[in-house]
């Protein structure tokens, strides 16, 4: 314990925020990627672009238009997994003061991030770099900060302290999400031809993980990536980005950029919406590219049901046939990442092994 321990100060003190601030001309070893995974920037080798979906939120609060809102999100999961937002309620000022806040909190002296340092992914507050589950895999451009957020009453008083604002300014965006979660949840239970509040017991009382990534400049972009490809564990995930970086993965297995909207939200199917579509929806493999001349910052609010309570196919979606999927809840999810040394691509491909 205290090796893994001490070799996690080690690497965390070799962040790629303190490497960039170090102005280090190339990226270690450690970080650098096998040929096949690199992300082939500023080539259109295997990087497409697509338009992808855009939802207008406000529509599905117009009685006469909310049936063709709910049709434009089957289409758009079932095609990518994955759409944009505009007009979500979210007011802007609210996404400017939590990005704000995460740029002073990535900017504080290394010493201070590392006083919340945890490789314990049971720990509600846990800063970290790439390095995370193991000590021995490839290590990735991104340092983050993850919380619980819900209920927020229960969460906050443990999120850093500095910057002063932090707890505030992020505690308004992480409830405004949770907001959003259920108008999202309630239009995919529809789409998929359940009642509206088919999950609000188990989405109401749910769990709320705020993952704040910080993916510094770059010297080497072209050999590196700032997130290996995974789908999330959770129902949804709600995503704002500071600039472009994110890429997902299509059914030919070609990466899609997707786009930076101002103001726009990405909307993300995790593995629970898989289980409970009974695989109708697929969640969306996505990673994360970084670049040479600026830092990007990104929310990743990731909803999922209480940690105990087990995810199943809904009756209705498996009718006759044998369910496609066995049941998981949040804390299987977080015993395996636990337990096994590195991250698999999808958590829900274990699933289905250990069930068949
Ligand atoms: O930074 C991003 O765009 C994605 C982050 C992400 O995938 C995650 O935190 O799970
Ligand atoms: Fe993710």
């Amino acid at each position: 314990m205290e090796e893994t321990m001490k070799s996690l100060l080690d690497d965390s003190f070799e962040s790629a925020m303190t490497l960039t601030n170090s102005g280090a001309p190339q990226v270690p070893d450690r970080y650098v990627l096998p040929p096949s995974q690199r992300p082939a920037l500023g080539s259109s080798l295997g990087t497409i672009e697509t338009t992808l979906p855009i939802i207008d939120l406000s529509l599905l609060h117009e009685p006469l238009l909310r049936s063709s809102v709910v049709r434009d999100i089957n289409m758009a999961c079932k095609e990518f997994g994955l759409f944009q937002v505009i007009n979500h309620g979210i007011p802007p000022s609210v996404i400017e003061g939590a990005l704000d806040a995460a740029t002073q909190f990535f900017d504080l002296p290394v010493e201070e991030k590392m006083l919340l340092v945890s490789a314990d992914v049971h720990q509600p507050v846990r800063y970290g770099t790439s390095l995370n589950h193991s000590t021995d895999r490839v290590h990735y451009w991104r340092d983050f900060i993850k919380h619980y957020s819900y209920p927020l009453s229960k969460w906050i008083d443990m999120w850093p302290s500095n910057p002063p604002c932090y707890k505030e300014k992020v505690g308004k965006y992480a409830e405004a999400t949770h907001v959003l979660h259920k108008q999202l949840i309630e239009a995919i239970s529809e789409s998929l031809g359940l009642e509206k509040n088919y999950l609000q017991e188990q989405t109401e009382e749910g769990s709320q993980v705020m993952a704040v990534n910080c993916y510094p400049a770059c010297p080497e972009p072209e050999i590196t990536l700032g997130m290996p490809p995974h789908s999330d564990f959770g129902s949804l995930t709600i995503l704002l980005q500071s600039s472009q970086g994110l890429q997902i993965m299509d059914s030919s297995k070609d990466w899609i950029r997707v786009p930076y909207i101002e103001g726009s939200l990405i909307v993300q199917l995790g593995d629970q919406v898989e289980v409970m579509s009974n695989g109708i929806y697929k969640s969306v493999i996505h990673r994360v590219t970084v670049n040479k001349d600026y830092k990007r910052l990104s929310f990743a609010s990731l909803h999922s049901l209480p940690l105990h309570k087990k995810i199943s196919p809904a009756p209705e979606l498996v009718g006759n046939n044998a369910p496609a999927y066995g049941e998981f809840s949040f804390n299987d999810f977080l015993d395996y990442i636990s337990n096994n040394d590195c991250v698999q691509q999808r958590f829900i491909d274990t699933l289905k092994k250990s069930n068949s």
